[in-house]
């Protein structure tokens, strides 16, 4: 089995790194990737000794979204929805795990892989890269619980004029909206990047505290209705002739 996810444990600083392993697809993200990250996830709610977890891409991308390619076919509705869903959960797993999550941006993001960093608790971002929830181009919305995890993230008036606008946003700009923390120029992640070691530096103890602290901060019951709500929803336009002609459209551009 390829490692789609890899993981690296660092046993001095208590973090565990994951980094998507799909360098050629942009680290798209495969139903075989959900499948690994799954279990990664699930080991991490079990986990005692880490206190940081970072979510990264390996080469010029940090996520591409969902596998354009995994997903379509000849699906209908439930069969999309069952396929959302199974993001949706992993989206929930990291948005719920008991110590705090950095998704480092090492460059590009569109679609789902914007959702996979909104769950995380905090984002940094490539000063270099790219950044669009663009399902909105796709005739689909959000279809992964993202949307509404957007709206926990930044300014609601802001989050709905990105996701219908979907447009495609510069590192400043994300920063400036709050949606990032930070912006970073390095190539490598370094435990010892400045924005890495007040996480480092701060005892187990304290870090599972605040996280507890900002997960009850949040209506984590209603949260998870509005993502439930949101995968319902993406699952119709998963099957409309527009999403199908959108996608159509992506691989033909690239088959040119
Ligand atoms: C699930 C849903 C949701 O939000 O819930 C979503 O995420 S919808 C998915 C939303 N994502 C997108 O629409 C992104 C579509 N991708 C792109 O716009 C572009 O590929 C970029 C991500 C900007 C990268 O452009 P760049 O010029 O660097 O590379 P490229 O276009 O030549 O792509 C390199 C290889 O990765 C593949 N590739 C890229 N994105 C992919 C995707 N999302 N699904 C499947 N394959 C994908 C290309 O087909 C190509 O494969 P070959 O080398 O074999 O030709």
């Amino acid at each position: 089995m390829n490692n789609l996810v890899k993981v690296e444990n660092s046993k001095i600083e208590q973090t565990t790194i994951l980094t998507l392993n799909r360098p050629e697809k942009r680290n798209a993200i495969s139903i075989e990737l959900i499948n690994q990250l799954k279990v990664i996830i699930e080991k991490l709610h079990q986990d005692d000794e880490t206190k940081l977890v970072i979510i990264t891409g390996e080469g010029s991308a940090f996520c591409a979204g969902g596998d354009l390619n995994d997903f379509h076919g000849e699906i209908d509705q439930e069969k999309a929805h069952e396929l959302l869903s199974q993001m949706q959960e992993v989206l929930w797993q990291i948005t719920t795990l008991p110590m705090p999550t950095i998704a480092w941006m090492n460059g590009l993001a569109r679609g789902g892989g914007m959702e996979l960093a909104s769950a995380c608790d905090f984002r940094y971002v490539h000063e270099s890269g790219n950044y669009g929830f663009t399902q909105g181009k796709l005739g689909i919305s959000t279809g992964w619980g993202g949307g509404t995890l957007l709206y926990e993230r930044i300014h609601s008036q802001e989050a709905y004029y990105w996701l219908v606008s979907a447009d495609i946003r510069s590192a400043q700009v994300l920063k400036s909206i709050g949606f990032a923390q930070a912006t970073f120029s390095t190539h490598q992640l370094e435990l010892e990047h400045d924005l890495i070691k007040p996480f480092i530096s701060r005892s187990l103890t304290q870090l599972k505290h605040w996280k507890s602290q900002w997960l009850q901060n949040q209506d984590l019951q209603k949260l998870k209705t509005k993502m439930d709500a949101e995968v319902e929803a993406c699952s119709h336009m998963w099957v409309s002739d527009e999403h199908k002609e959108a996608v159509s459209n992506f691989f033909k551009r690239n088959k040119k």
